[in-house]
């Protein structure tokens, strides 16, 4: 995990505060409604939270204790910030992109005196590198909904370790990040957390408690990572189980047999594997996750395309038939001995997909 925490590009700017008093009345920090200081930018996500009780209620959820740090993804004009900064927690890092914002945030914490409590780090929060953090409270730009739960669950120098996020996101993310195997909505993000977390929904959130008004409504949940040490699966390769979870959920609604007798899959995973072996031979790169860690996926990545799995490999990518033939046995005979070759990867717990990614590596089959 190491190498993939790394990857993620670290651009931090932190902006301390110490922003003018005069910048921000007392009148206009307590007024909650937006009041048109500037253009909101919709595809920036930004729709201010306006509603005192639903910001109330996020942050009593949150429960904060005595000396939390906390992380907030994208404070705004700071509606939810001021609560996060008045309750008990002993300080807030607050990650926004856009400098209007930062401004804003900075000099409504000024104006109540709570600048000391407050950190703002300007920049891209898929990128920067988090500090450390007991809770993430956040109503997040749902366009990295994805990206920055993967970050929070699989990112950060050898891990972020969080008690718990509670994340407003789209109601319908929402759903599909807390469906259970055999759910019409479950996916691979939601099999993804579930191997490291557990997710529940607290409450939904109407579209009119926003300005402007998005389209969607929105749900509030709390994602609470499980303690290292009572993971679901000690040992885990994590990095290889989302690769894994990337080749079965990229078509979810197919059987497990029909997924991985497509011949392109065939020559992927062959490809795949052969590399792995020089990896390993080298006894030096170790796996890569960070391709994996950008997002955690939907449904269908449409990365495969449907293959007649009796189509000839003559010649495919240099390879002969004979070394596609046994390595397609290979395939079949961890898809045999799973006995899961019939069902479909939504219908599955992680427990079984992991029998069945231990099948496949046991017998040199490798997915990333
Ligand atoms: C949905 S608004 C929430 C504002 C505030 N938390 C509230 O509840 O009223 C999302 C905020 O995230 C900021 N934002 C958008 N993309 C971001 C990114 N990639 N990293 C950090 N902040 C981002 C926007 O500028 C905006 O202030």
């Amino acid at each position: 995990m190491n190498r993939a925490v790394s990857s993620i590009r670290s651009r931090r700017h932190v902006a301390r505060l110490g922003f003018s008093r005069a910048a921000a009345s007392s009148s206009q920090a307590a007024v909650e409604a937006w009041d048109g200081r500037f253009r909101l930018h919709k595809p920036r996500g930004q729709h201010l939270l306006t509603n005192p009780r639903v910001l109330d209620a996020i942050a009593r959820h949150a429960a904060l204790r005595p000396g939390d740090a906390v992380l907030e993804v994208g404070p705004g004009t700071g509606n939810l910030t001021v609560r996060l900064l008045s309750s008990p927690a002993a300080h807030v890092s607050a990650v926004e992109i856009d400098l209007r914002m930062v401004e804003a945030v900075t000099a409504r914490a000024d104006a109540l005196g709570l600048s000391h409590k407050l950190t703002v780090i300007t920049g891209d929060a898929v990128e920067v590198e988090f500090p450390e953090f007991d809770v993430c409270v956040a109503n997040i730009p749902y366009g990295i909904s994805s990206p920055l739960i993967a970050k929070l669950l699989f990112g950060g120098r050898g891990h972020y370790r969080f008690r718990a996020a509670t994340l407003l996101l789209q109601k319908e993310f929402a759903r599909r990040l807390v469906a259970a195997p055999g759910d019409p909505e479950y996916n691979r993000l939601a099999a993804n957390v579930r191997m490291v977390a557990d997710a529940r929904l607290l409450m939904d959130v109407s579209k009119r408690d926003f300005v402007p008004m998005p389209k969607v409504d929105s749900s509030l949940v709390e994602i609470v990572p499980r303690p290292a040490d009572a993971a679901a699966a000690p040992g885990v390769d994590l990095p290889e189980w989302l690769a894994f979870t990337r080749a079965c959920f990229g078509q979810k609604n197919k059987t497990l047999g029909a997924i991985f007798k497509q011949k392109r899959k065939v020559l992927e995973l062959f490809r795949r594997s052969r590399d792995a072996e020089g990896r390993h031979d080298d006894d030096d790169s170790g796996s890569s996750s960070s391709s994996s860690l950008v997002a955690l996926g939907g449904d269908d990545d449409g990365e495969i395309s449907d293959g007649d799995s009796n189509e000839s490999y003559d010649g495919a990518g240099g390879f002969s038939e004979e070394e596609i033939a046994a390595f397609k046995a290979k395939i079949g005979g961890a898809l045999e001995s799973s006995e899961l070759a019939g069902k479909r990867p939504s219908k599955l717990s992680n427990e079984e997909l992991l029998r069945l990614l231990r099948l496949f590596n046991d017998r040199g089959i490798r997915f990333q």
